[in-house]
């Protein structure tokens, strides 16, 4: 996935600085210029990278620090907190009211993937209840119109465009008033794209945003432009009112720092991020949670939505239940049970991308196959393991002379059972820093779930606790 190289090379440079005996000026600069390199051979924009690095700097004045002081956690925390400042234009964007009309236009460069994320934004509010509408105003490109059509008959959404009129402003215009008047809450216009930013371009998009008077402006962007995105989202700001940006093909194996950049040309944040070409391939981005996901550090909130879009509402909290017994690798046979949940959950691999650990390293987005073929290799070798072994919390008791017989017993080689056993031992110790935090995961529950799968979800006593199903209802109120 986009940037999780990043993230590892961000991690690895913390963990180093981490393992030295002595935080001196040294560990840290060499930290720091780790970082920078990470930051900079992703694409994210030279100045944005020097202040950071100044800012942190700044904050992290080892003299002053007293003996007393845990510098590693300041350190690790002005990183998080740089990142974040990085990614956040310190003001949200148009948030449209449900009910009330709101007019969103799309604009962005041909193939950026405007037209796919129109509906997938569309199909997003619609799954909330909305009732958004689609106008195509893209008379440029011959097709444009039937992959709107297309696409919005396909998510159910009502359309319109026109084959005839060349003219994008009339139908932009027609296309508002119309759905207006079906008291649609959402009327998102697409734009048409060209192929370079060219005058012709932005003054089409100028008109259309003068005769349509949107709320919002979503500039679309694809993650692989690199350090163009700085220019290529500046000259569109400086065109039209861009109040959002969305970040497509996220999924794609580009370094993407330079579209994140953009928000520093925009100074507009970034509101959703493309994961796919599929419809639900689609995801709000939040600062914090994203930056913690990116220096494996997870996502709760991020996780537990995601459960309750992909699983049926009545597994969820089975799942949940599950997945929070399992996040204490006491032993080797926990992981495999693990590994097995994994396994059967197929689809929900993408889910784990959000689990603190598990993020870039074992289950990279994009190469499920191959991450997959990984546990099973992992499972084969456990496989070969006695049971003493496979219950035991001491990972030492798998000496050499084991090792050598489990790899023949399982047909693999030493190499990959040593390797297992580091990746048991990595988890081991991400998952002891962790329990589902039970106010953010009680937060994110209520958001997501009803009352009874609530329920659910809570162990009988706490149920009792707090009045059973009556007060549970209160409490969600
Ligand atoms: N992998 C992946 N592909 C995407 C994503 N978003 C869009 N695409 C694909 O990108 C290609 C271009 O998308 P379009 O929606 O046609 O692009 P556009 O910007 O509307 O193009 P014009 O209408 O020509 O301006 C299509 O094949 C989409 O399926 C994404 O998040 N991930």
């Amino acid at each position: 996935m986009v940037l999780a190289q990043l993230g590892g090379s961000i991690t690895r440079a913390l963990q180093q600085m981490s393992n030295a005996t002595v935080i001196d000026e040294k560990v840290l600069n060499d930290c720091l210029n780790e970082i920078n390199r990470a930051l900079l051979q992703s694409d994210v924009r030279f100045e944005l990278v020097r202040d950071m690095r100044t800012n942190i700097k700044k904050i992290v004045n080892l003299q002053d620090l007293a003996a007393g002081h845990n510098k590693r956690k300041i350190i690790q925390q002005a990183v998080f907190n740089e990142l974040c400042k990085m990614l956040d234009p310190g003001k949200s964007s148009f948030v449209p009211k449900k009910g009330k009309t709101s007019v969103v236009m799309f604009v962005g460069l041909q193939g950026s993937g405007k037209t796919t994320t129109c509906t997938k934004y569309a199909h997003y509010y619609q799954k909330k209840g909305w009732k958004p509408a689609l106008v195509c105003a893209d008379t440029f490109r011959a097709g444009a119109f039937d992959q709107l059509k297309q696409n919005a008959t396909k998510a159910k959404i009502p359309f319109y465009g026109s084959y005839m009129e060349s003219d994008p402003v009339k139908v932009a215009v027609e296309g508002v008033e119309r759905f207006k008047e079906e008291n649609r809450d959402l009327i998102i216009v697409d734009t048409s794209g060209r192929h370079k930013q060219e005058a012709a371009l932005f003054e089409e998009m100028r008109q259309v945003s003068e005769a349509t008077k949107p709320d919002l402006v979503i500039f679309v962007m694809d993650s692989s432009i690199g350090q163009a995105a700085f220019d290529q989202a500046q000259a569109f700001k400086q065109s039209v009112a861009v109040g959002a940006v969305i970040i497509t093909k996220m999924d794609g194996h580009a370094k993407g720092g330079g579209s994140l950049s953009a928000v520093a040309a925009t100074k507009s944040p970034v509101i959703f991020i493309g994961t796919g070409e599929h419809m639900d391939e689609f995801e709000v981005f939040e600062v914090k949670p994203f930056v913690s996901r990116l220096l494996g550090m997870g996502d709760w909130s991020g996780f537990v939505d995601k459960i309750h879009d992909i699983v049926p509402m009545d597994k969820q909290p089975e799942l949940l239940q599950k997945l929070s017994e399992g996040f204490t690798l006491r032993t080797l046979r926990i992981m495999y049970e693990q590994f097995q949940n994994m396994l059967s959950m197929g689809p929900l691999s993408q889910v784990f991308s959000m689990l603190p650990g598990f993020s870039s390293e074992l289950m990279p987005k994009g190469q499920e196959k191959e991450s997959q073929a990984k546990v099973k290799r992992y499972m084969t070798i456990m496989d070969s393991m006695t049971n003493e072994e496979l219950d035991s919390s001491n990972p030492k008791l798998i000496n050499e002379p084991r090792m050598m017989r489990i790899a023949r017993g399982s047909g693999r080689l030493v190499r990959e059972v040593l390797d297992m056993m580091e990746e048991y031992k990595r988890l081991a110790k991400v998952m002891k820093r962790l329990k589902i935090p039970k106010k953010g995961d009680m937060s994110a529950l209520s958001r997501n779930m009803n009352a009874q799968s609530m329920a659910k979800a809570l162990p009988a006593q706490m149920l009792r606790q707090i009045g059973g199903m009556g007060g549970l209802q209160n409490l969600m109120r």
